[in-house]
């Protein structure tokens, strides 16, 4: 199945009219530039177009009151005076002849992308839209929104679809209180936002967007709200965001659906969001959210007004839900303590109500909040927490994202004889030239082995010799010794002068200590056996009570720490070894294959042993790109367990800041 793309130039046909700093940003050529960037990229080529609609009143009455609409109806028929009086009732937002136009086709561009996904003729898609919809309230425009684009689409797939559980996201750097207010007693629709609110100073100034707003009633723990109290946010603090916050409790509520409020004025270059977040972030903030509901992903854009980033950003965010390879994230410094600070706060607002924080020893005792007590004259303008004056968000540089090159073959497969090759996998032949791997395998790895073994080990030589030309993206070895193919991999990689492997090894087994001392190897063994080393830097035992066969140990451990060390360690290879007996899932087993795809460009290279042949049509069919089966609500991991990986990452944290969830308390 494809990817939608939603884009009509009727909705470029509306300006403002008259002078409003507060609004100027907000121009046509947004969209043009977008949808220009995608042209020129080749992605619409790849993308299946769908036309626009204009929404019917019925469906802008599933969020909007009667009265709101009756008065915007009445706008196309305005003069000039009477628009400029009808938009002095609402905030930095204003009217035009074809405004009314335009928002009832954003609205029916987000549901059609909605039907398209649901009635599974796509599998995911983007609505490139203006005017954005996250500001608007029930009676109200706002923030140069008009009607509520993704709270309208998420009543739509409840009300035609009956649809248990969406989860919104919003990334765009604004709080979409319009969305918050529409579901913060509805349990059905979590909706998650991070904001620019550098303590309630920035607009729109809400206490309602602060992190202890968690919803109400029933729906108390389905609204999160990150703050953002400093602006120079950068990719560290959105992936410490995803992977210590959002990732767990998204996969606790186990969605069926994912709207994305995706808004790019978070991206660096923006005037209104002033972060320094790299347009590729965007790439993995998608494929990360495209593990969940199968992959049932609607991208609607919000916010975004800085045109070169905005449209790199809407390019990698497509180039992603096309299944192409993830560009790596370089540098990953570490979040800051601003948002060590919010992410403590939204984590201790919502232990009570997810599982997943309820055993996070991390959170302490006392109350930590990120609340200013408004002192006399606290915030005006001249109060600048930075220090020497930044470049302004349209002086700022960055590098064009890399191009993502698309292999000509996505997965190629080492399998004894009789073993069946999966669909649209490539099987290495047999005929392949032994030649040159022979020679050096007899005398440095296989002393005694038996030339079957030689021979599938030459063959998995192969496999990771195309992943380096990037002839293959990844690869499946079914071997006869797991363990002794992993070593000798690791071996024959460690040999590269740059390499970097990420060892993930499921289950018990010993891993010899040379792969660990060169630094070139990162290991994560997630195991039962509660052997007593401690690990290290590169060597990191995650023992959990019930091993592998617990999936929300296993989750957590995934989250709160493959993630995060996978990226700040950048690996150029991605090993994932089953071992034999491990108890894992396949479910669990098919969403961490899909998830390690995040890194080395997708170059994941996956042993199984071969009474675990059963594995290889499931492994293969995510290797492929298909989404990962949904892991069903996970209750809470057991106590001694998540103790267990907390005191990981305590320990691993000060080499690993990607892991920290805390600020520091020095200083
Ligand atoms: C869609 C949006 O979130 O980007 N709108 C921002 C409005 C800012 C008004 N000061
Ligand atoms: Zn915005």
């Amino acid at each position: 199945m494809g990817t939608a793309l939603i884009y009509d130039e009727e909705m470029t046909k509306y300006k403002l009219l008259w002078v409003d700093p507060a609004c100027k940003i907000e121009v046509p050529e947004r969209l043009t530039v977008s949808h220009g960037a995608l042209v020129r990229n080749g992605l619409t080529d790849r993308c299946i177009c769908l036309p626009v609609r204009e929404a019917v009143d019925a469906e802008i009455l599933l969020v909007h009151s009667e009265e709101y609409l009756e008065a915007v109806k009445q706008t196309p028929h305005m003069t000039l005076e009477d628009l400029k009086e009808f938009t002095l009732q609402y905030g930095d937002v204003y009217f035009h002849p074809n405004i009314y136009h335009c928002a009832k086709l954003a609205v029916g561009s987000a549901l059609q992308l909605v039907d398209s996904v649901l009635m599974g003729k796509v599998k995911n898609g983007m609505a490139l839209v203006r005017p954005p919809g996250h500001h608007s309230m029930r009676s109200a425009a706002n923030g140069f929104c008009v009607f509520n684009n993704v709270a309208i689409a998420a009543q739509y797939a409840k009300q035609k679809y009956g649809v248990k559980r969406i989860l919104i996201v919003d990334w765009d750097i604004h709080h979409g209180q319009g969305v918050q207010y529409c579901f913060e007693d509805d349990p059905s629709v979590l909706y998650f936002s991070w904001h620019r609110y550098e303590h309630q100073k920035f607009w729109p100034n809400l206490k309602d967007s602060d992190y202890d707003i968690v919803g109400k009633g029933e729906g108390a723990g389905f609204n999160i709200n990150v703050p953002w109290n400093k602006v120079g946010m950068e990719n560290s603090d959105y992936l410490s965001v995803f992977c210590h916050l959002l990732l767990p409790i998204a996969y606790e509520f186990c969605p069926d659906l994912v709207l994305v409020c995706a808004g790019f004025d978070s991206a660096i270059g923006d005037p209104e969001g002033e972060m320094c977040a790299t347009p590729d972030i965007f790439a993995h903030l998608t494929y990360l959210l495209m593990n969940l509901a199968e992959g049932k992903l609607c991208a609607v854009l919000e916010g975004g007004y800085n045109l070169t980033s905005l449209a790199q950003s809407v390019c990698q965010t497509v180039q992603t839900l096309l299944g192409d390879p993830l560009p790596p994230l370089t540098n990953l410094t570490g979040p800051c303590r601003s948002t060590l600070e919010s992410l403590q706060c939204v984590r201790a607002a919502h232990r009570q109500h997810w599982s997943c924080l309820r055993h996070a020893v991390d959170l302490p005792t006392f109350e930590i909040s990120t609340k200013r007590i408004k002192l006399s004259g606290e915030g005006n303008k001249d109060e600048a927490e930075v220090g020497e004056e930044q470049k302004s968000p349209e002086e700022k540089i960055w590098p064009e994202p890399p191009k993502r090159i698309c292999p000509p073959v996505c997965s190629a497969v080492v399998l004894p004889d009789g073993v069946v090759c999966p669909d649209a996998c490539e099987r290495l032949s047999s005929s392949e030239d032994l030649g040159p791997h022979l020679l050096t395998l007899k005398n440095d790895f296989l002393k005694d082995a038996d030339d079957g073994a030689v021979t599938a080990l030459s063959r998995v030589f192969s496999l990771i010799d195309k992943m380096k030309n990037n002839e293959i993206r990844n690869g499946l070895a079914l071997v006869g010794d797991a363990a002794m193919t992993m070593t000798c991999v690791v071996q024959y990689v460690a040999a590269e002068v740059d390499s970097r492997v990420f060892l993930v090894c499921v289950g018990n087994g010993n891993i010899p200590s040379h792969v660990i001392e060169d630094g070139k190897t990162l290991v994560v063994q997630i195991k039962d056996e509660d052997t007593e080393e401690q690990g290290s830097k590169y060597y990191v035992p995650v023992c959990l009570k019930k091993g592998c066969t617990d999936t929300s140990g296993f989750a957590q451990a995934m989250f709160s720490l493959l993630l995060p060390l996978g990226y700040q360690y950048n690996p150029s290879l991605v090993l994932l070894v089953r071992m034999p007996g491990s108890g894992v899932c396949d479910i669990m087993w098919q969403q961490l294959t899909g998830l390690l795809q995040s890194f080395a460009h997708g170059h994941t290279l996956v042993l199984l042993q071969e009474d675990d042949k059963a594995c290889v049509g499931p492994t293969a069919s995510i290797l492929l790109g298909n989404p990962a089966p949904p892991l069903g609500q996970l209750p809470a991991s057991l106590k001694e367990d998540a103790e267990a990986v907390e005191r990981l990452r305590s320990r691993l944290q000060a080499d690993w800041n990607l892991l920290l969830t805390t600020a520091p308390e020095n200083g």
